[in-house]
């Protein structure tokens, strides 16, 4: 069995690509962190032009209207999602104790080239020439190894720090596969047309899910750096907290830049490659990104839905036929990663032209 946690062995990356700046005491933009932005696509005013659909899960009207964001957008932010607005409060204190930890504490669990857990810059960095103005911090499960290396003479703010990050992770998964069997069910479909989902009562099935921690330091001039540099997420679904500052933006086809404006308890939900590969393209993993600002250090929680170890996601066979024929060659997550790893933002475009994964190199 082979586990997304192995994505990245075969393609480690360069120690230069995972180690962030020291942020502390930074008044001017190095050279290694300043970005040309392009303006092909201009931020776009999210009051009086296009703002991305906020849902409301107890309205009636919910699965068609999931159906026209996902259709349209990609995205949408949703409320009444049933999670204690409580436990995003200390998701983010234990977060915000992680990022304002000294560097040289932080570095005691830098991620390794070839891991997916841990600390450092986005895996993403490697394809961008310029360095992003943030840190992540990446973990699956109970995370002991790590919070043991941050705090430790402090084994309460070990346990603490665990038990957030377990219950979060607990919550976001039933979360996640409820808003999954939401997604086909906007689409007419039902669980039982997923082969490989097999919901448990216990929670022990075998999703395949990562969480991120992510932190924008205070930038002292965010128009000329980059706080996460445009991408789709690789996942399913992604489920983002993001802390009371604006940062996110989505890419609107035929408007720009779209500012997604926090609302209190709410949370983003962003579709990711696989959606699009397992709805044979009727629904979008979105383009998005992220900027730092000048007055708060910005966080933002990440949960990446991804499907079972060794299940091939391919285009669902209700949603093909002849008039409509796959367009994508089935893979697992962890060869999508793979092939993202290498191609990234033409990940879709060679699995749509491959036909068969033997071919993705
Ligand atoms: C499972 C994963 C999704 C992710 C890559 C990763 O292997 C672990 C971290 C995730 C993350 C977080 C920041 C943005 C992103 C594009 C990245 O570089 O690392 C996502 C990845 C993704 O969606 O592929
Ligand atoms: O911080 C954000 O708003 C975006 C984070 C994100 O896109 C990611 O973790 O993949
Ligand atoms: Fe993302």
């Amino acid at each position: 069995m082979s586990s997304i946690a192995e994505s990245y062995k075969a393609i480690p990356m360069n120690l230069n690509h995972i180690i962030p700046l020291d942020f502390n005491g930074v008044h001017e933009i190095p050279e290694s962190h300043e970005w040309t932005i392009s303006t092909e696509h201009p931020i776009v005013d999210p009051v009086t032009c296009d703002s991305l659909p906020l849902i409301d899960l107890s309205d009636p009207n919910a699965l068609s209207l999931i159906r026209k964001a996902c259709e349209e957008w990609g995205a949408f932010q949703v409320i009444n999602h049933g999670i204690p607005l409580n436990l995003f409060e200390e998701v983010e204190l234990q977060t915000r104790r992680l990022f304002s930890l000294p560097t040289h504490q932080k570095l005691t669990i830098l991620r390794s080239p070839d891991s997916i857990t841990g600390y450092g810059m986005p895996h993403i960095q490697t394809f961008f020439p310029k360095l992003m103005w943030s840190e992540g911090f990446q973990l699956i499960g109970y995370p002991m190894e790590y919070a043991s290396q941050l705090w430790p003479q402090e084994p309460d703010q070990q346990t603490n720090f665990c038990d957030v990050m377990e219950k979060y992770q607990k919550e976001m998964k039933a979360f996640t596969e409820k808003l999954f069997e939401m997604l086909l069910g906007s689409l007419g479909l039902t669980l039982e047309d997923i082969h490989w989902f097999k919901p448990t009562t216990d929670g022990s099935n075998n999703h395949q899910n990562v969480l991120t921690l992510n932190s924008y330091p205070v930038c002292p001039d965010p128009n000329r750096t980059m706080g996460l540099a445009p991408h789709t997420d690789t996942s399913l679904i992604t489920v983002l907290h993001q802390s009371g500052s604006t940062g996110l933006q989505v890419l609107k086809d035929g408007s720009g830049w779209v500012p997604v404006v926090p609302v209190s308890g709410a949370l983003v939900v962003n579709l990711g490659d696989l959606m699009e590969v397992l709805t044979n393209g009727l629904f979008k993993s979105i383009m998005h990104r992220a900027v730092a600002n000048m007055t708060n250090h910005r966080v933002s929680v990440a949960f990446f839905f991804g499907p079972p170890r060794d299940v091939e996601i391919a285009p669902l066979v209700k949603l093909t036929d002849e008039d409509h024929p796959a367009l994508y060659c089935p893979l697992t997550w962890k060869e999508f990663l793979q092939t993202k790893a290498k191609h990234f933002d033409k990940a879709l475009e060679v699995l749509r032209n491959k036909g068969a994964k033997d071919n993705l190199d």
